[in-house]
């Protein structure tokens, strides 16, 4: 069963058209990566996806319902969690009060994962009152995870996690958005220009150009990762 559905969706900014006739599917329990280069409009994809931006034409299915014209808001409310590029962390906020935040985004009714968060990311059971504005890059996206995670979403939206990350780190996120998929269930939705991170990460992976889905790459195709490498590589 399909989760979650863009349809021939075209959107953009004023008049100028960024995504074109984007149709995109994520099972429920799967790993979706969505690769390409600068600029081509995966951060505009995710912001359809959320509710932040409105497609100009097309549809877009979120757990059996058609969204299209639900806000933001709605859509965490109904299960929808985000994780933006750059990750948006409240600086001057405790990481305990950011995870506070993201639980009350969320929906009333579902149980929230602090115990899941911290025990996912010992990192921020470590840092529970420290200001999120002075952890490192790695620190702040595992805490941007957490805020989306602990208001307990059926979809997982990442804007590159990787992103600003160092190496060792990303190994890790990557280990523990498969646990929590595996051991949660919450289905994921990444978009990513780190190879490692993609190969290791999903198990399928769509892959955009110029505001169009070009091709999508089997969990085959990307342990091959000369495909992957061949969209992404400069
Ligand atoms: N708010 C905006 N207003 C006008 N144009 C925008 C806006 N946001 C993005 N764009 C333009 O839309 C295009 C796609 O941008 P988008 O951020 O979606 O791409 P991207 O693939 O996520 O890029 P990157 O990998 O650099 O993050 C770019 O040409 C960008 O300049």
């Amino acid at each position: 069963m399909n989760l979650f559905e863009l349809n021939n969706v075209t959107a953009g900014y004023g008049s100028t058209p960024i995504l074109r006739d984007v149709s995109l599917n994520v099972e429920a329990g799967d790993i979706v990566s969505l690769i390409g280069r600068n600029g081509v409009g995966k951060t505009s994809l995710m912001k359809v996806a959320m509710g932040l931006l409105s497609p100009d034409v097309g549809k877009i299915k979120f757990d059996g319902a058609n969204v299209t014209s639900m806000s933001a808001d709605k859509r965490a409310k109904a299960g929808i969690g985000y994780v933006p590029q750059g990750r948006d962390v409240f600086p001057q906020m405790t990481v305990e009060e950011n995870l506070q935040i993201g639980a009350e985004v969320g929906s009333n009714d579902r149980e929230k994962l602090y115990d899941e968060v911290y025990e996912y990311f010992p990192r921020l059971s470590e840092r529970k009152d420290q200001n999120a504005g002075t952890m490192s890059g790695g620190e702040q996206q595992m805490l941007a995870i957490g805020r989306a995670l602990v208001g307990n979403p059926d979809l997982l939206l990442l804007d590159e996690p990787s992103e600003g990350v160092q190496p060792s780190i990303v190994t890790e996120i990557s280990e523990r958005i498969r646990e929590i998929n595996e051991e949660i269930g919450t289905t994921v939705l990444f978009v990513e220009q780190n190879i490692q991170f993609t190969i290791s990460a999903s198990n399928s992976c769509y892959v955009m150009e110029k505001g169009q889905i070009v091709d999508k790459l089997s969990k085959t195709e990307l342990e091959d990762s000369s495909k992957v490498e061949e969209y992404i590589t400069i």
